[in-house]
């Protein structure tokens, strides 16, 4: 699915421009990471894109359909092509793990078809086939909030699965892991959309795994275009930059602040 930001600008009602004149592309199946500073609108982005709010001014497209100007009608089936990985898992947490995974069909096939009482047993069964995937059918039957944070966001996954999305959407997916648990999420998630050929834009603090998994690097500062290359050309002096508060520049200083990293860039 292809996704084209032309100069995006969201304010608040309260006047914060959170997003300001944003322009970039992702080509079907590309796979892209998104970094920033907090409070530089990323999360307004994804929040865009997933149509928890609407664009002030400029364009947002997934697949030609401007999100902003699209009838219900062409909205619904676009919003079933897309699986949302977040920081909080997003479980029925005193459901089972199998109820959840069943919920990706929602979407396509509504209430009942993804209701674990009376969906039917190809849906069953594809649901336990997603949760193979990500080596978790042992615990079908568990409750979800009796999962480690690893284990749902694996959960989140197979869901994303079921419901047979064709982008993901993920915003700081291993933000409350564990470094062990954030890696075995991170590579179960690229390895699934490799599989599928999906598209990913993916919102992350870590640099190391926006390196090693991004193709692509799209920084964002105060709303703004800092940088749009390929991982590999991203340099140390890049990340810094984009990482430094300007003195008139208010920041966030909340525990997610990101401290970068200083690697040599594989250029
Ligand atoms: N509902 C809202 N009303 C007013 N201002 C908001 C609202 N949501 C976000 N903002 C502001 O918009 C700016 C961008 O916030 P956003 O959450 O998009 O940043 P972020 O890059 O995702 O930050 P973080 O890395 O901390 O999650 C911030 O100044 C924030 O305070």
């Amino acid at each position: 699915m292809q996704v084209t930001v032309s100069d995006l600008t969201k304010v608040y009602p309260d006047g914060t421009r959170a997003i300001n004149g944003l322009s970039f592309e992702v080509a079907p199946g590309e796979g892209v990471v998104i970094l920033g500073h907090n409070g530089c609108g990323k999360s307004t982005l994804m929040k865009c894109l997933t149509g928890l709010e609407r664009p002030t001014t400029g364009r947002l497209e997934l697949d030609g359909v401007d999100l902003a100007r699209a009838s219900r009608r062409q909205l619904r089936p676009l919003r079933q092509r897309i699986g949302c990985v977040f920081q909080k898992f997003n479980m029925v947490g005193n459901l089972s793990v199998l109820q959840n995974v069943l919920f990706g069909l929602m979407g396509r096939r509504g209430i009942l078809a993804s209701h674990a009482l009376t969906a039917s047993r190809e849906s069953r069964m594809a649901a336990m086939e997603a949760l193979e995937r990500v080596n978790l059918a042992h615990l079908a039957a568990r409750r979800t909030d009796t999962l480690s944070g690893g284990q749902q966001q694996r959960v989140a996954i197979a869901r994303m699965l079921m419901q047979d999305a064709e982008i993901v959407l993920a915003d700081e997916p291993v933000a409350s892991l564990d470094p062990k648990a954030g890696r075995e999420v991170m590579e179960l998630l690229w390895s699934v959309v490799r599989e599928r050929g999906m598209t990913v834009l993916c919102v992350l603090h870590q640099i190391d795994f926006a390196r090693e998994f991004g193709e692509r690097l799209v920084g964002l500062k105060q709303g703004q275009l800092a940088f749009d290359l390929p991982s590999t050309a991203v340099s140390d002096d890049d990340i810094t930059a984009l990482y430094q508060i300007d003195s008139h520049q208010e920041a966030d200083t909340d525990d997610r602040t990101f401290v970068p990293t200083h690697r040599t860039a594989q250029a």
